[in-house]
């Protein structure tokens, strides 16, 4: 099985989210990355709205159930009830549990599933009793599968930034080590491997290759980075254009 790709839009909402006007549109972007190939879109709304607010859960929702059935919608967050809530009214077909305080300015960690069990257990519980997989956000650490496992989740999510802003070519040899490592024990667990933190078009294809069994990358910063990049030429070519050359 090829490794799914899950488009984050946290950043396309960001930049929308400097000026009270409807660009870039979260839902016409998702809409790009969908027909392009992507198979399926992440968000990640934090408390405070900076990015995905809650009309973009739902205008997303709307957008994948009438014209993309098959692909999946996935939401990041903090298990607090107002995350929960949401969850429960917009049915996304993934809910990936990330232990964030409200006030990270981005992911950095994974879950202590041993201190956090019980909080986890009944999350995890109540987000399978509505029909949604769980994967948890787990550090790459083998140790930690049996935990994760316990917590009844389907997949686990590695978290992958130690391997993706990775400085030095050793430390990402080591990082890639325990990701694949980890894949390894949590697949012979029975559960499902996910990735995402800090993935790029550098890094992603050695990750994939060493841990094949991961079913889904989501990722957000850089893919949005590179469409910037791809995409400007064309784009000042228009407004060149546009201006009478
Ligand atoms: C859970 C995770 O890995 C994060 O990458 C997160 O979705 C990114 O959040 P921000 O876009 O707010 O940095
Ligand atoms: N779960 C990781 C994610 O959705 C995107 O992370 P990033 O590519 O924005 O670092």
């Amino acid at each position: 099985m090829p490794t799914h790709l899950s488009v984050n839009v946290n950043a396309i909402a960001q930049l929308r989210n400097r000026r009270n006007l409807p660009w870039p549109s979260v839902t016409g972007l998702a809409r790009i990355a969908l027909e392009a190939g992507a198979a399926g879109i992440t968000v990640h709304p934090r408390p405070d709205e900076r990015h995905i607010r809650r009309h973009d859960v739902f205008d997303l929702v709307a957008l994948l159930r009438a014209d993309f059935a098959k692909a999946e919608f996935n939401m990041e967050g903090y298990p607090d009830e107002r995350f929960l809530a949401l969850c429960e009214e917009a049915k996304p077909d993934q809910v990936t549990l990330v232990p964030d305080d409200p006030a990270q300015a981005t992911s950095d960690h994974g879950w202590d599933v041993i201190t956090h069990a019980a909080l986890l257990k009944g999350v995890v519980a109540r987000l399978k009793g509505r029909g949604f997989r769980v994967s948890l956000f787990l550090d790459a650490d083998p140790a930690l599968v049996s935990g994760a496992k316990a917590t009844g989740t389907d997949r686990i999510e590695l978290y992958t930034g130690p391997y993706g802003h990775a400085a030095d070519a050793g430390v990402q040899a080591a990082e890639l080590k325990k990701l694949v490592a980890t894949t390894e024990a949590a697949s012979a667990a029975g559960l499902g491997v996910n990735a995402g933190h800090d993935l790029t078009l550098a890094n992603l294809p050695q990750l994939i290759a060493a841990a094949p069994a991961i079913a889904e990358v989501s990722i957000g910063h850089a893919l949005t980075a590179d469409a910037l990049t791809y995409g400007m030429a064309e784009t000042v070519r228009l407004y060149a254009k546009a201006c009478g050359a």
